[in-house]
């Protein structure tokens, strides 16, 4: 079984995977992956220095992700394109690590944070939203990442609602209180999926 982790920005998916992780499932991370194929040397790379310009580069010649989040995050368009770019290698290197993780363990979890907007839920057989009110979203992402209100905004707008997303969802948890809480949520959950 292949669960679809996501939620919004700062929802606390990475504090879940890491609970899931504990429990011996292994975790297969959208974000994790798109850093990789962006690393200098890969064809997406190539790609978004041609789209973009060589701006967005850092004295080490990597893509300087701040200067590029400053971009996408207020440009629709650049956004979509960067996501044009990006998501296929993404794709095709989550599918074969699901793959490997599922000759070993019968259960696999993929942390997809674009997983309703990208329209991914045939690549999973549950879909889990880790769920929190907007206050604490912006408050945490701000706090996390060291953002202005503006920033933070900016990037939660970049993404479906996440009172939409609960429609779509199998099961949700919800974060809006503390880390053992969301714990025992997560705990809870699994059990009522027979996975531990
Ligand atoms: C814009 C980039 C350079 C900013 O990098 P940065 O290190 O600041 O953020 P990071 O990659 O850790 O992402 C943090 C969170 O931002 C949100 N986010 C990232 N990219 C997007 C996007 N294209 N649209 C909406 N939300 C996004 C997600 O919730 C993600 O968990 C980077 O996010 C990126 O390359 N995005 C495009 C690839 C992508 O869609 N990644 C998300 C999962 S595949
Ligand atoms: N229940 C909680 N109580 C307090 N802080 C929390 C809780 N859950 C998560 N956090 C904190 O909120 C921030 C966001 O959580 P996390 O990084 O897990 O979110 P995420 O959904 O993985 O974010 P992103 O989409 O940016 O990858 C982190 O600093 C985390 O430590």
């Amino acid at each position: 079984m292949i669960i679809g982790l996501t939620g919004g920005i700062a929802s606390g998916k990475s504090t879940v995977s890491n609970f899931l992780r504990s429990y011996g499932l292994p975790v297969v991370d959208a974000d994790v992956i798109a850093r990789q194929v962006v690393e200098k040397g890969h064809p997406a790379y190539e790609k978004i220095v041609e789209y973009f310009g060589k701006h967005i580069l850092d004295e080490a010649q990597n893509i300087d992700r701040k200067k590029l989040g400053s971009i996408v995050f207020t440009n629709e368009e650049k956004r979509l394109m960067l996501n044009r770019i990006v998501h296929p290698a993404v794709r095709l290197e989550m599918k074969n690590e699901a793959a490997a993780h599922l000759k070993e363990s019968p259960c696999v979890v993929m942390d997809i944070p674009l997983l309703f907007e990208s329209e991914l839920t045939h690549m999973v057989d549950r879909t889990l939203l880790v769920f929190v009110d907007e206050e604490t979203q912006l408050s945490r992402l701000m706090e996390r990442d060291g953002y202005t209100e503006a920033e933070a905004k900016s990037r939660i707008a970049a993404q479906m609602p996440l009172k939409d997303k609960v429609q779509l969802a199998d099961a949700v948890i919800m974060n809006n209180g503390s880390l053992e809480e969301l714990k025992e949520k997560v705990e809870i959950q699994l059990h009522e999926w027979k996975i531990i």
